[in-house]
């Protein structure tokens, strides 16, 4: 049974308006239990439109989206986010800014609940919360009460990065989430991801621009084109390609 299987979808923005644009063009795709999935293509291909529709960011127009056979293709974003995690380019973009690591990681903690009151943070809470940032090395472990909005974007896309599997998702959705760092801040990011997908066995889709993280992580690579798939490198494929046979391969589709 795979663990994602999307269906012929297809998203239409400013539909039956002359700015009508299909951005998903009946796209299926079936994502394994295990999949660690790079997806590349140019700028406006769909790749954010396709994680937003697996998120659930809006409903398709058209076509199915199954989690473990179960159709959500109407459920709502809050209701996937229990088993659907995701991090954004922009570090600020899924945490909240004036509140502490803590607080943001206890939050994440409580992901895909529905929310009435404010739990209180227990000792052990900031216990279990300091010994997962002591293993990402970045001098966070002793700023569990430091606001978000003053951490540096490293620092804080490594916190959205806990936060997104502090409660092991079934899918992790990463769009271009190191895009906005420095080039060493990136690697060290982008390693962590991969450390973090290989340890606790998660399935990821990752958005990336760069050509040598598409080919170098991950088991399958995707192409992306006027929102449609138009190729699968496997792992072994894409393991011999340079990023010079991927940027070339990229232009040809987009010509
Ligand atoms: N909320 C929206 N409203 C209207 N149009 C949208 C919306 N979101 C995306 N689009 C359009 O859908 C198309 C695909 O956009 P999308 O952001 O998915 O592309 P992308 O492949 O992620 O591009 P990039 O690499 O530039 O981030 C684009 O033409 C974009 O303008």
């Amino acid at each position: 049974m795979s663990l994602l299987k999307i269906e012929n979808i297809v998203k239409t923005f400013h539909a039956h308006t002359p700015d009508a644009h299909q951005a998903l063009n009946h796209l299926s795709l079936t994502v394994e239990a295990g999949d660690f999935i790079t997806l590349v293509g140019g700028n406006g291909a769909g790749k954010s439109t396709l994680l937003n529709a697996i998120a659930g960011t809006f409903t398709v127009d058209e076509g199915i989206i199954y989690l473990h056979n179960e159709d959500i293709t109407y459920l709502d974003e809050t209701s996937r986010a229990s088993h659907i995690a995701r991090v954004f380019q922009e570090p600020r973009q899924g945490t909240a800014p004036r509140m502490t690591v803590a607080e943001n990681l206890a939050l994440a903690q409580h992901r895909g609940e529905k929310r009435r009151f404010r739990r209180s943070i227990t000792a052990t809470d900031r216990q279990k919360f300091s010994e997962a940032l002591e293993t990402f090395n970045l001098d966070l472990e002793n700023r569990l009460d430091a606001e978000i909005g003053l951490l540096s974007g490293g620092q804080r896309q490594a916190i959205s990065l806990l936060m997104a599997t502090l409660k092991q998702p079934e899918l992790l959705l990463l769009d271009e989430h190191t895009a906005a760092l420095d080039p060493r801040t990136d690697k060290q990011i982008l390693s962590l991801s991969d450390q973090i997908i290989r340890e606790q066995n998660l399935t990821g889709i990752m958005i990336t621009h760069n050509l040598q993280d598409a080919i170098d992580y991950g088991n399958r690579m995707l192409v992306l084109h006027q929102g449609q798939l138009v190729r699968e490198f496997s792992g072994a494929e894409k393991k011999a390609l340079t990023p010079t046979d991927l940027y070339t391969y990229l232009e040809e589709v987009q010509s």
